[in-house]
């Protein structure tokens, strides 16, 4: 499976202050990836990494084959809409269109001008007097219209209304499936991701905490309940994200690729967001020990 997205022990410094430390990952291309983290995590940095905005100070990334902002053809393969949606206040929304068609060879004006006429958006008024959700709208249509191979969105729909989200998701999934387009999406509502992505990857403090296709991940995770019980007697495949206990109950958040065969269990199946914030909890040097994530004692 190639990767659109390589970083490898990526770091990034701002003076003494260190935005992000040691990133690794593989994001493989061909599939809607949900980015998900704390805030503090590093997921804005990367995607500005990713995209050539900034420079790293240590390590390496790649996408799409090449350097991050390395020439003109490497600039065409992605597409980054920035978490703040920037555009030029003064010009005005054709303006912005026309900007996009003389700056991107891949240019999809037919595109462009059918979203912005379903938006309403009135292509003479200076994007300064657009609303916030509809600057939004109008990035995110540049984004799409410029045919990249990668698209890079740091959290998209946040300032959008319930509809207007659906409705982009919606134009972002066509776009997928018409043009084979991979796409990154860094966003904390999950069930927005939930809808779209069909891999995840979960940053914390710069490290990825879970990686995976949605599907797989969601087979492999379980929840258990029962009778209380000493996490040291689980059988060693059964991995351990979360857990609590009451007085005569234990409930785990488990991993394993093994059936569950201990009939003491009751086993539950989890939801993305179960399965994100177990992983959100967990302390990052929880990993390498397999401790679980949270061990809640009551
Ligand atoms: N320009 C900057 N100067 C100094 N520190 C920065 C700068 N930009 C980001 N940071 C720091 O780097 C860390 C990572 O920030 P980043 O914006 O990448 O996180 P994020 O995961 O995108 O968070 P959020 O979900 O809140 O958007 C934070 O601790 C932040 O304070």
């Amino acid at each position: 499976m190639s990767a659109v997205l390589r970083a490898q022990a990526l770091g990034k410094k701002y003076k003494r202050r260190c935005a992000l430390t040691g990133c690794t990952l593989d994001i493989p291309a061909g599939h809607v990836t949900g980015l998900v983290g704390p805030n503090g995590a590093g997921k804005s940095t990367l995607l500005n990494l990713a995209a050539g905005m900034l420079t790293p100070t240590s390590g390496t990334i790649e996408v799409c084959g090449g350097r991050p902002g390395s020439g003109p053809a490497q600039l065409a393969k992605v597409g980054f809409v920035a978490q703040d949606t920037p555009t030029y206040p003064a010009l005005t929304v054709a303006d912005h269109l026309q900007l996009g068609a003389r700056l991107n060879p891949g240019w999809d004006g037919a595109l462009a001008r059918h979203r912005i006429e379903r938006l309403g958006l009135d292509p003479a008024r200076p994007a300064g007097k657009l609303s916030g959700g509809q600057r939004a709208q109008l990035a995110l249509t540049l984004g799409i219209a410029k045919r990249p191979e990668l698209l890079m969105l740091d959290e998209p729909v946040a300032a959008l209304d319930p509809l207007a989200r659906r409705e982009f998701l919606h134009d972002l999934m066509d776009a997928v499936a018409e043009h084979g387009l991979s796409v990154v999406l860094s966003s904390h509502l999950i069930a927005d991701l939930e809808r779209v992505c069909d891999h995840l990857v979960v940053l914390v403090d710069s490290k990825v905490q879970v990686a995976g296709e949605v599907e797989e991940l969601l087979a492999v995770h379980h929840r258990l309940s029962g009778p209380r019980r000493d996490l040291s007697t689980l059988p060693a495949n059964q991995h351990v994200i979360s857990a609590s206990h009451t007085d005569r109950q234990t409930t785990l958040l488990i991993r394993t690729d093994e059936a569950i065969l201990d009939p003491a269990w009751t086993v539950g199946r989890l939801s993305l967001e179960d399965l994100v914030l177990a992983y959100l909890s967990r302390p990052a040097e929880a990993e390498a020990d397999h401790r679980p994530a949270l061990e809640v004692i009551r």
